[in-house]
């Protein structure tokens, strides 16, 4: 006899979805839902959250910004309002996806976490908790950061004090006067600590590997722009030859402060790893002041602190774990193998945006929402063209239909 369970199963509706299903209303998917609207092409998108870019809205801290220049952030079709700052805050960046989806009347799904998408039988069958849907075309734009990444060190559990990580840090506020323990120096970690200064605590972020940082800005143009317009003349070797000695200037050897830099450089690692040098917004200076204390990785934590690698024990009230995100594709896209078990395209950027039998990938480029923009454009426009052979095969089916009348 079937469970309960099984039984809401079998008796789960089915939906056919006149066009592609887009699983993901970040602001990947609204982009594809967008182009694909430009062609006058319908398509279902699927969130699992109650508002449309949820990351942004429910799972950053308060005082983030964008850290590339507004016109390296936009999406397809339409741009910043020109009020916008060159780096938009969080709040300004989620009223542009607002106004961004009203504009393409963008409706979402919502509490729709898919939780299984197979290719069966020639069609996409997508389930959530309580629908399947169906369609010839699967987008998935789930993200990059779909998941926080937990590390298990040692004795993390029997820790008594707060631990978060940083999808769910808001502000230093809830941490003022405390002595925190930060885990990990991506960009997360280093504004995290910045934020924790700001609020008379006292951050100790743990660097275990090396790391890239960067000026924001070189003489007032933004580091990620030079190296864009450098690129198109020079080798990419070269560009981070001029960004790392533009930064040594700038910042100076960031090796004395426990910084020590990989030996590919920035931008290279990037495209390679996917592993995003750090643009430096304040929190260099507050290391160099001695206000964010640089640690070794850490052996293992005490019901009161940690003990670290190099010997020392420091006790902490609280631990943010800054130790980043992972995709969720491998739990959800079944019977393609498309996807790493890390759950990234396994064909690497400019390659990663068109899969097997209708399934498209959008914002799984290591290239922020520049890579989201560019893969929009080239999903829409390939369902544009199925879109218009299929609308031609439907008239020579419906007027054979006709004739056979
Ligand atoms: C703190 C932070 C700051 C960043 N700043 C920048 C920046 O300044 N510039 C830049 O270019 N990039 C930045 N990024 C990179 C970031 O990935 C992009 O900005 C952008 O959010 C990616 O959009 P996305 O739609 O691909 O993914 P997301 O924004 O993560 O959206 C994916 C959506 O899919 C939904 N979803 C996930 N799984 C399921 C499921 N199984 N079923 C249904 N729905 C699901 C999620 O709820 C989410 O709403 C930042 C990332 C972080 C974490
Ligand atoms: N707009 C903005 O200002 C911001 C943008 N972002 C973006 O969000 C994305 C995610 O960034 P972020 O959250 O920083 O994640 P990242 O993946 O960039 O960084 C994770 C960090 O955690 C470290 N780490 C992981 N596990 C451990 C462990 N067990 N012990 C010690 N350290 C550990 C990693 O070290 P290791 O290298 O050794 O693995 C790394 O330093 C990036 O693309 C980033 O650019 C984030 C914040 C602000
Ligand atoms: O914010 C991010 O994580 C991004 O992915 C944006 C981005 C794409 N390529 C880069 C190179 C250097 C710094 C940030 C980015």
């Amino acid at each position: 006899m079937g469970s309960c369970k099984e039984e809401e199963r079998k008796q789960q509706k089915s939906v056919w979805v006149h066009g592609p299903i887009i699983v993901g209303a970040g602001p990947s998917g609204l982009a594809v839902a967008a182009c694909l609207k430009q062609s006058q092409i319908p398509s279902l998108v699927l969130e699992r959250s109650d508002c449309i870019a949820s990351l942004w809205q429910q799972r950053t801290y308060d005082r983030l910004k964008l850290h590339l220049p507004k016109q390296f952030c936009q999406l397809p079709l339409l741009d910043y309002p020109k009020h916008f700052p060159k780096y938009p805050t969080k709040h300004q960046f989620i009223s542009y996806m607002e106004s961004y989806a009203k504009h393409f009347c963008i409706e979402p799904k919502f509490k729709q976490l898919v939780e299984k998408a197979e290719f069966v039988n020639g069609i996409w069958r997508v389930k959530s908790q309580d629908c399947e849907y169906i369609s010839k075309w699967l987008v998935v734009a789930t993200g990059e950061n779909a998941e926080p990444v937990i590390p298990q060190i040692q004795g993390l559990d029997r820790f008594n004090g707060n631990v978060v990580h940083t999808s769910g840090y808001k502000s230093g506020y809830e941490f003022r006067k405390q002595k925190v323990l930060v885990v990990g120096c991506g960009n997360s970690g280093m504004e995290v600590s910045l934020d924790l200064c700001r609020h008379n605590a006292s951050p100790h972020m743990v660097v275990r590997n090396s790391v890239h940082v960067l000026p924001r800005e070189i003489f007032g143009c933004s580091t990620f722009g030079i190296a864009m317009a450098l690129h198109k003349w020079l080798p990419l070797r070269l560009v981070d030859k001029f960004i790392l000695l533009m930064s040594n200037l700038i910042l100076g050897s960031t090796e004395n402060l426990g910084l020590r830099r990989p030996e590919t450089g920035p931008i290279e690692l990037k495209n390679i790893t996917g592993k995003t040098p750090v643009l430096d917004g304040g929190a260099l200076n507050q290391i160099k002041s001695g206000n964010i204390k640089v640690m070794e990785e850490v052996k293992e934590i005490t019901r009161n602190g940690a003990k670290f690698m190099d010997g020392q024990e420091k006790e902490f009230d609280s631990i943010v774990l800054a130790t980043g995100y992972k995709s969720n594709v491998p739990f959800w896209l079944k019977g393609s193998d498309f996807f790493t078990e890390q759950g990234m395209p396994r064909r690497p950027f400019p390659n990663g945006w068109k899969g097997e039998n209708g399934l498209y990938t959008v914002g799984f480029t290591r290239r922020g929402l520049l890579g989201t923009a560019s893969d929009a454009i080239k999903i829409a426009n390939d369902i544009a063209d199925q879109w218009k052979i299929n609308k031609e095969w439907d008239n020579i089916c419906s007027s054979y239909v006709i004739l056979q009348i």
